[in-house]
């Protein structure tokens, strides 16, 4: 592994924090939320957290400030999930809560923890590791690409009317109290196993969904809705908070969506609209939806949902590079030799990507040969590149014309074609 060429001062020490050690896990809390901008935890707060957080990796860095010792940059790691095409979940190392107090920045700190935490989960057997970033130009250099986008929407209820052809809305809906997650952690579960893109949500996530409040999933005026198909069994929810700018006596309530969550089509329309006739609402807004939302395709009027901005949300890295390729199926058929450049000396190699179609699935999923090799590459890419391209949500062919990847252009088509996948990928978890 590469250094990172600038040493921490000889004060500064690395700990891993016990969650269950409250005054650690203050000290440890307190800085990463005066970097994000957040004011220190409450003891209530402090308690999520811990409930949040057990089984985690946190790292802090501390230095002596006015002779005291003081927590000045955080980490956290866990073991999670990702699903990838047509293989479902793989495990990865889920990287969150980068943070280093102003005072200490710019002195390699993020650094030097992020390279000892790949590293560390590479020498596990993790072939990747995910994070959600809040800036975008920061982590290419540690070797993550861009691998989900997101989006806002906005649907204009007035105007929403469901096309004949449309699947049916069949089932029943019915509220569920917050704190009753199973069945929600059941549909989830099965959502997010189909969806490349998706992470895990543990137990600790889902309690935590389940105690209603300012700033969490549910808030204080928040409702659950649970759909059930014929059988009575929960396909879809729909966890929503409200609003109401009502001026004088003109209904302008909105319907504030934290998650819609289907596992069939027709789950999926009962639950939106449901959400359209809601009396008093005029608008749901909705973040970090998936960019190829059903929704348009099912009314008569698509521009009653607006959508934007678009944004990145899962940056993915890989640690393993053949570990990666070979984790995922593939539609196409064809062989690439795709040279990877990692710039913290973790992944890089030469690999043939063999994809057969003698080998595929009966879902038309084929499952590809993946060597080491000294072959002369048809594509040569930096591992941050690998990771934008491994969930089929960025083509080779744009990044070949961006000048990001070395390849003709016929062997970036090649590339584009063997990474498609008929979804865009999608995180709808924040972590
Ligand atoms: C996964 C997550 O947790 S996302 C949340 C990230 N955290 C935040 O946004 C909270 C506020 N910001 C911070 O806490 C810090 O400024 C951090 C964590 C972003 C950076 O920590 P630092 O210790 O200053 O980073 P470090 O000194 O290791 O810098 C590494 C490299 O990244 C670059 N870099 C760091 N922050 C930024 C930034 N905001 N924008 C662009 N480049 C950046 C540095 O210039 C440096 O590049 P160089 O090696 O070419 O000089």
């Amino acid at each position: 592994m590469q250094d990172t060429g600038r040493p921490a001062p000889p004060q500064l020490r690395t700990t891993q924090v016990d969650p269950d050690d409250r005054q650690a896990l203050r000290a440890w809390a307190v800085p990463s939320r005066t970097a994000f901008l957040e004011a220190a935890p409450t003891e209530e707060g402090l308690e999520d957290r811990r409930r949040a957080v057990r089984g985690h990796r946190l790292t802090a860095v501390h230095d002596t400030v006015a002779g005291e010792d003081r927590v000045v940059a955080t980490l956290r790691s866990f073991d999670s999930e990702l699903t990838v095409p047509g293989a479902g979940p793989v495990s990865v190392d889920a990287v969150s809560t980068a943070t280093v107090l102003p005072t200490h920045r710019r002195r390699g700190l993020l650094s030097r923890m992020l390279t000892a935490d790949l590293e560390r989960a590479r020498g596990e057997g993790h072939a990747l590791a995910a994070l959600i970033a809040l800036e975008a130009p920061i982590y290419g250099r540690f070797g993550f690409g861009a691998a989900t986008r997101a989006t806002s929407l906005v649907l204009d209820h007035a105007r929403v009317a469901f096309r004949p052809d449309a699947p049916a809305a069949t089932g029943s809906l019915e509220f569920v109290p917050a704190r009753r997650t199973d069945e929600l952690a059941a549909v989830h579960d099965t959502a997010r196993r189909a969806r490349p893109g998706a992470i895990a949500r543990d137990a600790a996530w889902w309690e935590a969904a389940g105690r209603r409040g300012e700033g969490r999933w549910l808030g204080p005026r928040g409702h659950v809705v649970l759909h059930r198909d014929e059988q009575g069994t929960a396909d879809g929810y729909a966890a929503y908070d409200v609003s109401d700018d009502s001026v004088g006596r003109v209904p302008n309530g909105t319907l504030h969506l934290r998650d819609l969550t289907a596992t069939t089509p027709s789950a999926y329309r009962a639950l939106w609209e449901f959400l359209a006739s809601i009396d008093l609402v005029r608008v749901t807004r909705a973040a970090d939806r998936p960019v190829d939302e059903l929704l348009p395709h099912l009314l008569v009027d698509p521009r009653a949902v607006q959508t934007g901005p678009v944004d990145d949300f899962l940056w993915l890295r890989v640690l393993d590079v053949p570990g990666a390729l070979a984790a995922r199926r593939y539609l196409g058929c064809g062989t690439l030799v795709l040279r990877v450049a990692d710039p913290l000396g973790l992944a890089g190699s030469t690999v043939r990507l063999h994809v057969a179609a003698q080998r595929c699935g009966a879902d038309g999923w084929v499952c590809p040969e993946v060597t080491t090799t000294d072959a002369e590459p048809d594509v040569v890419l930096p591992v941050a590149e690998l990771g934008s391209l491994l969930l089929g949500g960025t083509s080779a062919v744009a990044l070949q014309r961006a000048g990001r990847i070395e390849a003709t252009p016929a062997a970036a088509q090649a590339l584009a074609t063997l990474m498609a996948a008929p979804e865009q990928p999608w995180c709808p978890t924040w972590f």
